[in-house]
């Protein structure tokens, strides 16, 4: 098989994460529905609000073969839907064995993981702090801060995304605020 033997650069704000030479994947609310817990509270937000932005991300172009690596930044806006902070959809990789790192460049969040067999992990992620995601693991980040949390994250390219399982089953844990701080608590939907 032919390899990849273009070099890439990219430009990714530390603060903002944004770059000023690549187009970003925008997902607002609209886009994520049934994936909160609270319905109602999700429906008013995006009729009200007129849809918020909730996150962006960066899709380089870099070919999805074995032996290259995808790159790029997640920025995850500050904001909450019924109490459960925005965060990303997450997803499993088609390719279940697949780890991907993410390294927090500004904000304050959460990376919420969870496999087939039901393990469930979460660790902080704050300007500074490397997350290894592991293989089989489903991964989400959450926004906890009145900041953007932004993060740049690499993994194999042939890895692939099944947004599917997690579209249907929902996400085991979730993570919301009670008394001013973060919970962890069961998601009532996961089926
Ligand atoms: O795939 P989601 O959950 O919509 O989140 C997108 C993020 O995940 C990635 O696929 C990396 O795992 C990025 O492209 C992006 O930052
Ligand atoms: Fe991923």
């Amino acid at each position: 098989m032919a390899l990849n033997t273009e070099s890439v650069v990219a430009d990714f704000n530390l603060l903002t994460g944004l770059s000023k030479s690549k187009e970003s994947t925008k997902r607002n609310l609209s886009r994520m529905k049934g994936m909160f817990h609270d319905d109602l509270s999700f429906d008013e937000l995006v009729n009200s609000e007129s849809d918020p932005l909730v996150y962006e991300f960066y899709e380089l172009d870099i070919p999805q073969t074995a032996g290259d690596i995808l790159f790029g930044t997640s920025i995850v806006y500050p904001g909450k839907v019924g109490g459960e902070y925005f965060m990303t959809k997450g997803h499993f990789h088609t390719i279940l064995e697949t780890g991907e790192v993410y390294y927090c460049l500004s904000g304050d969040g959460y990376m919420l993981m969870e496999n087939p067999e039901g393990d469930w992990k979460i660790e902080k992620f704050e300007p500074g702090q490397a997350v290894y995601v592991p293989p089989r693991y489903a991964h989400r980040s959450i926004n906890i801060g009145e900041q953007p949390l932004v993060t740049f994250f690499a993994f194999r390219a042939d890895a692939g995304h099944d947004y599917g399982t997690i579209e249907t089953k929902g996400y085991r844990k979730l993570v919301i605020e009670k008394d001013g701080k973060p919970e962890v608590i069961d998601n009532p939907k996961w089926k």
